[in-house]
């Protein structure tokens, strides 16, 4: 995995993010009561920030306690902090905000403890912990919920191995990275899952993920590379919990793509995963017909699959769609973050000039992308390309795009390449194409020249980040 370097202070605030802030008049500071088992919910815009401390009692959120009287600092972030027991938290600047008594938290602690009753199960017999699957259409609470069952199974001593199969958003890394991460320590509050790993000092312990990089915004776009991303990635993560008893005993937590859960095509891609990664338990999240058909699918067992429990829950009222902008401009954080860090922790990334002819560069095709006017005399492709990516020259229309550098040899075969895990990742932040040059930012001052890179179309990136 990249680990970036040091820091760079002052970069890494987009402008267009800081324009979107609402004027933050004379940052007031409110006091708020929660009694047992509410729900404070809040919405932090992008450009704004509120600091929050717990005053007293006990709070978590998304499972992860709230250390006492500690400043936590919230940016572009919609969230929740629940109370057991009650509590009184301070909250100082503007943000959307309203608290809730009715959620879902007993039974996602009750599933919680019923996960947990498996893993004594497999424990006692020698064998593997269960493993976990979230499915349900986008903004269900899926993430959510994948981080509520990994905060209080670490709470228990346990040792989950979370995989993030959503394009949408990254785990520990940028959005449309596939990711198997070990988890032992505390989940970061402010920053969702947390950042990426580094080599610097970090409030958290360093989790390190182990990455694959699909390339394409949706798993329809190329099934054949979604689908092998899928398989590379369950065996890896097979063979890290089998490697480590902690682990083994506490199985997986899987979080999936909303988009999985819509038609056919996306549940034959959640069947996939559900071979791949032997699934024993999938938790659905907020669809009645995704239900009903993955009860129809798994419940008594295929040819290939061994009857899996379906188990339907409750979608959290807390739930808050997230528009288009707002995704983007979460997916430029994470970008942005990667390379120059986040304001308690700055990073300086490392520019490099790459001649055109030293670097090694494949496109990803997007079979669903292929326009017929691009073709010879205008005509339609009538099969599918037979590789699925194409070395390309670089030019101008990389500007500002994300290249994957794979741990690949330049001679491996694309089959090879496809399959191989990221290294890290670059941006590139000019293009020459009279020197033929690119100038490249990337977390560490390697030179990347006998690495193969991957440009896809995802995560897109329509910002300069310097
Ligand atoms: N109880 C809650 N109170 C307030 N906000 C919540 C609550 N539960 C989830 N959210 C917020 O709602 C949004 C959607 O939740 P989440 O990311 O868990 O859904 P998802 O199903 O994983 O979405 P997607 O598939 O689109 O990535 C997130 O911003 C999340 O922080």
């Amino acid at each position: 995995m990249s680990i970036p370097g040091l820091g760079i202070p002052g970069l890494g605030h987009a402008p267009a993010a800081a324009a979107s802030a609402p004027a933050e008049v004379g940052r007031q500071t409110v006091v708020h009561e929660l009694q047992a088992n509410s729900e404070w919910r809040f919405e932090v815009a992008f450009g704004a920030s509120i600091e929050l401390k717990l005053i007293s009692g006990t709070a978590e959120l998304f499972g992860t306690e709230l250390a006492e009287k500690h400043t936590y600092t919230f940016r572009g972030t919609k969230a929740s902090i629940f109370t057991w027991h009650g509590c009184r938290l301070e909250v100082t600047g503007y943000c959307e905000e309203y608290t809730a008594q009715d959620t879902p938290m007993i039974v996602y602690a009750n599933t919680h403890f019923a996960i947990d009753r498996l893993r004594d199960e497999a424990i006692q017999t020698g064998g593997e912990g269960p493993r976990v699957m979230v499915v349900g259409p986008n903004n269900a609470g899926k993430t959510s919920l994948v981080k509520l069952l990994t905060s209080y199974a670490i709470k228990m001593g346990r040792q989950p191995m979370v995989l993030n199969t959503d394009l949408r958003e990254g785990m520990l890394s940028i959005p449309g990275s596939l990711t198997a991460t070990p988890f032992a320590s505390i989940i970061d509050v402010e920053q969702g899952w947390g950042s990426s790993p580094t080599s610097g000092p970090s409030p958290v312990p360093v989790k390190l993920p182990l990455c694959y990089y699909y390339g394409l915004p949706n798993p329809e776009d190329n099934t054949t590379i979604f689908k092998s991303a899928m398989t590379r990635l369950a065996l890896a993560a097979a063979n890290r919990l089998t490697a480590d008893p902690a682990m083994k005993g506490t199985g997986m937590i899987i979080d999936t793509a909303g988009a999985l859960s819509q038609g056919k095509e996306g549940y034959d891609l959640i069947s996939h995963i559900v071979r791949e990664f032997s699934v024993d338990v999938i938790l659905n999240l907020g669809s009645e017909r995704l239900y009903s058909e993955m009860t129809r699918r798994f419940a008594s067992g295929t040819g290939n699959t061994l009857p899996v429990m379906v188990v339907k829950l409750d979608k959290s009222g807390g739930c808050v769609d997230r528009d288009e902008n707002f995704m983007r401009q979460t997916q430029e954080a994470a970008i942005r973050e990667y390379f120059f860090g986040d304001l308690k922790r700055t990073l300086s990334p490392h520019t490099q000039q790459v001649s055109f002819n030293e670097a090694v560069v494949y496109r990803i095709r997007n079979p669903n992308n292929v326009n017929a006017s691009f073709l010879p005399g205008g005509e339609e492709e009538t099969s599918a390309p037979t590789t699925h990516y194409e070395k390309v020259e670089p030019s101008g229309m990389m500007l500002h795009c994300i290249l994957a550098v794979m741990y690949a040899s330049l001679r491996d075969t694309q089959e090879t390449i496809r399959d191989a895990s990221v290294m890290g990742f670059v941006y590139v932040a000019s293009v020459d194409e009279k020197k033929r040059v690119l100038k490249i930012l990337a977390p560490l001052n390697t030179r990347i020249i006998d690495r193969p890179m991957i440009w896809g179309s995802w995560p897109e990136t329509t910002v300069s980040l310097i």
